[in-house]
């Protein structure tokens, strides 16, 4: 690893406190916390516009907040010495057409300041899959090859944290896989990773935790397993009494309908797990609901997790948030009306 950016090895890679941006008169970021921890992969996640973007920019001094603090590997996010430790893959990239591959990598191994040998080099463009084109002119490259190289740019310094802002825009399935397992390498070497991006699956697969933004809010943020949970079974059940009914209501939510009569879905209170002592999480309001619903003599046929995928939840918590403004959007204007009627 290089020593830039390791003078403040504890710090997280990157810390943001209550960020905000206005560009003239929109608010693109209104008030966004995050953080992401040394060796930890981070999804950022969000509708077009959202402000995922602007926001990078700010954790990497490229735009300043008008509110709010930034430490990009325990330095103010300016600092030289913080940014030497960053690889940054901008969503919008372009690189000199007039130089070869291996010539934009020596490049920006000269401009970042640090010691990558040309062997070092070479392993990078092998690695993005560019080791047969390192001596062809940028200019006669594919976008999907521009943007390998852009990868092996971020990641030719050895940054101890990289920012991908869409870093598979413009690949096809195998250059999206390519990507994904250059991120769990970096993942398996220490190396944190933001990552923006719109494929869904694709976060899912390699980050240990996702913050959604909206509207330049934070709508959620936490680990897969905490946004995803278990938090909907499926229970065929037969001899349901008015008790067990008291009972399923204790557990959670119960919609009916759709998969026959004797089919509920139950959406589990507070997610349906608990911490156990070892912080461990362990799931034990559904076997305790099996043995109380037996216990008060109804047949369970049938209990099955309802798999939530990262895309529903995130669609869920996105439409959640919109249902949220639009209520306090009424209320605004109910009480405005109120305050005209009451003037008259
Ligand atoms: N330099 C700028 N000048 C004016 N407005 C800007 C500027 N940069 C961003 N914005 C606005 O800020 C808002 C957030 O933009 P941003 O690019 O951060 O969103 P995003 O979540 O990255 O979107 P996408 O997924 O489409 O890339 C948008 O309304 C955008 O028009």
């Amino acid at each position: 690893m290089s020593a830039a950016g390791e003078s403040f090895p504890d710090s997280p890679a990157v810390w943001c406190s209550h960020l905000r941006k206005r560009f003239r008169r929109h608010q693109a970021v209104h008030d966004v916390s995050l953080q992401v921890g040394r060796g930890e992969v981070v999804g950022l996640l969000g509708p077009n516009g959202a402000g995922k973007t602007t926001v990078i920019k700010m954790l990497l001094g490229l735009v300043t907040p008008d509110d709010g603090e930034v430490l990009l590997l325990g330095r103010p996010a300016g600092d030289p010495a913080a940014r030497a430790g960053v690889g940054y893959l901008p969503e919008l990239f372009r690189y000199q057409p007039w130089l070869s591959a291996a010539e934009v990598l020596a490049l920006h191994v000269r401009l970042s300041g640090a010691d990558v040998s040309a062997a070092e080099q070479r392993d990078r463009l092998d690695l993005v899959g560019l080791g047969a084109r390192a001596a062809d002119r940028v200019g006669g490259f594919s976008k999907g090859m521009q943007q390998r190289l852009g990868l092996a740019v971020a990641l030719v310094a050895r940054p101890s944290f990289v920012v991908l802002d869409e870093p598979t825009s413009a690949l096809d399935p195998l250059g999206r896989a390519d990507v994904r397992d250059v991120v769990l390498g970096l993942r398996e070497q220490g190396v944190a990773v933001l990552l923006n991006s719109h494929l869904i699956g694709e976060v899912e697969r390699v980050c240990d935790r996702v913050v959604i933004l909206e509207r330049g809010r934070v709508a959620a943020a936490g680990s897969l397993a905490e946004l995803l949970g278990q938090r909907q079974v499926r229970l065929r059940l037969t001899g349901l009494t008015p008790a067990a009914e008291q009972r399923l209501a204790r557990a959670g939510a119960v919609h009916r309908g759709g998969d026959g009569p004797d089919v509920l879905t139950l959406s589990l209170a507070g997610g349906g797990s608990d911490q156990d002592d070892d912080g461990e999480r362990s799931d034990r309001a559904v076997p305790e609901l099996v043995r109380d619903l037996a216990a008060l003599r109804v047949d369970v046929h049938a209990v099955e997790p309802v798999r939530v995928s990262l895309e529903d939840r995130l669609l869920g918590i996105l439409r959640g948030a919109a249902e949220d403004r639009a209520a306090e959007d009424r209320a605004a204007d109910e009480r405005a009306a109120q305050e005209r009627e009451a003037r008259r």
